[in-house]
């Protein structure tokens, strides 16, 4: 298997080249030349494989070989062993028509760890196996850059520098990043939001001069790597279900969506045969997915602070790669639409064009409000605390579900990280014993401006220390 970018300029790359990588050189996304389909028996044999044989089952498709078996086992082994759940993403059935899958049994209790603790042990592998240096850099809403410190802290021959929005995250995801005391880790805490930081990644990631002179990594869902991990919970959801009870009925997925790498995980898996019958993005106020799907219009809105965080980007890193599948595989059209979004800032689709958008995709927002309510409401009936991006997938399930339709809705991270947002539903919840604990200890970070010579000044003087 060779990737190539969505932008067309980058001459066919390995799989570990594609990682190494990240952002693609000519500014596009790395994605599979092509994408294998799986056939139905064989989907069906799948069903007996644990979540790690599963995951291995499904790299095998993409890795080439390029990992000896045994070492990638033995990286994903060690990858999901810190799960809190046995069955690494276990699923809730709520009633007859919902299921909720939980991505929030790893480390740092959101479904970043589910890929992160994984890329975490592939970093650590290729340093040593390569002699590479490995200079992390990433942008966070909160989740990932957690996820992502607590994949690599304090490993050897690995840095790790994250830009997350300054007091735009929640406590506990504050706490969780920069309570870390490891020398290999850097938080950088931005005057802006999240897509300030996106942006100002993207344009060193763009500087190849810089980027290969510091060896910078990438570990947001820019790496395909990241898309991959996430679409073996997909087919493990689908394989777990009850189907004995379901097999007539239509299966859809609702994803709190941002930053649109998760649900485009879902559209992979769609892709590669898994029987899915709709992808429902689901978005809070924050809600140019929402828009894009309703209208057809892309067009970065105003930003909204949110009880959702996570969820509070107007840019959505990994519409590139639905465009690409969209316009057929054809990269010149790829660059011909991300022109004109710089140039003009939106795209518009209309007509046929947006039909099949509509067939592709559901999407609903939910308000503040509704998103509350829908903490309570299920609270309240199920005795379940949804956390606030979740509620936000909850809200779109119900607002698009049909007859004799079932829909698994992940649920993206755990209440205690987004206790603000409970606190407002007037419930109380016991916090995990490993959140409990970071309220006690000291934080390290430096605030800076949203400006990018001020980052890489403070970027070059932790290379410095190598
Ligand atoms: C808890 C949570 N839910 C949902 C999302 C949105 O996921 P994506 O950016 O992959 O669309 C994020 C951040 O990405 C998140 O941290
Ligand atoms: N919500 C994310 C934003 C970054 O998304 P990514 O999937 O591209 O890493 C976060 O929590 O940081």
């Amino acid at each position: 298997m060779k990737y190539i970018s969505t932008r067309g300029q980058v001459e066919p790359k390995g799989f570990i080249d594609t990682v190494l990588m990240g952002l693609a050189d000519d500014g596009g996304l790395m994605v599979p030349e092509h994408i294998p389909v799986i056939a139905p028996e064989t989907l069906n044999e799948w069903k007996s494989l644990s979540y790690v044989d599963l995951f291995l089952t499904i790299f095998s498709y993409y890795t080439n070989d390029e990992i000896p078996a045994d070492d990638l086992r033995d990286l994903a082994t060690r990858s999901y062993a810190n799960f809190r759940h046995p069955e690494v993403t276990p699923i809730t059935k709520i009633d007859d028509s919902l299921y909720i899958m939980e991505l929030f049994h790893g480390p740092t209790f959101a479904f970043k760890d589910v890929a992160l603790q994984f890329m975490g042990e592939f970093y650590s592998y290729v340093s040593k196996k390569q002699n590479e240096i490995i200079h992390i850099l990433g942008a966070t809403s909160g989740d990932t850059g957690a996820a992502a410190i607590q994949g690599v802290r304090g490993k050897e021959g690995i840095k790790i520098c994250i830009l997350h929005p300054h007091e735009k995250v929640s406590r506990v995801q504050e706490l969780q990043m920069t309570t870390v005391d490891d020398q290999n880790v850097l938080n950088l805490s931005v005057k802006g939001n999240f897509d300030d930081c996106q942006k100002i990644i993207k344009e060193l990631f763009g500087d190849l001069a810089f980027k290969k002179e510091y060896h910078l990594r990438a570990i947001n869902s820019i790496n395909f790597l990241r898309i991959l991990a996430q679409t073996v919970y997909y087919f493990y959801a689908y394989l777990h279900i009850d189907q004995g009870q379901h097999q007539l009925k239509k299966i859809n997925f609702s994803v709190p969506s941002g930053n649109f790498g998760n649900i485009f995980s879902g559209f992979l898996a769609q892709k590669m045969g898994l029987p899915i019958n709709k992808l429902i993005i689901a978005t809070n106020e924050n809600n140019i997915l929402e828009r894009f799907v309703q209208t057809g219009e892309y067009k970065p809105g105003d930003f909204r602070s949110t009880y959702s965080p996570s969820m509070d980007i107007q840019v959505a890193s990994n519409f590139e790669r639905y465009l690409y599948y969209f316009v057929g595989e054809d990269a010149a059209k790829v660059s011909e639409y991300m022109n004109i979004l710089k140039s003009e800032g939106q795209i518009v689709m209309t007509g046929d064009d947006l039909a099949k958008v509509q067939s592709d995709f559901a999407a609903y927002g939910a308000s503040n409000q509704e998103c509350l309510d829908m903490i309570l409401k299920y609270k309240g009936d199920h005795d379940y605390l949804l956390d606030p991006h979740t509620a936000c997938g909850i809200t779109a399930y119900e607002k698009y579900q049909g007859d004799d339709e079932i829909c698994i809705t992940l649920a993206t991270a755990h209440p205690a990280k987004f206790d603000e947002a409970i606190i407002l539903c007037e419930i109380e919840q016991e916090f995990p014993e490993e959140i409990k604990e970071l309220f006690a200890k000291p934080q390290y970070q430096e605030v800076v401006e949203h400006d990018t010579a001020e980052i890489v000044r403070q970027l070059e003087s932790f290379y410095a220390l190598d």
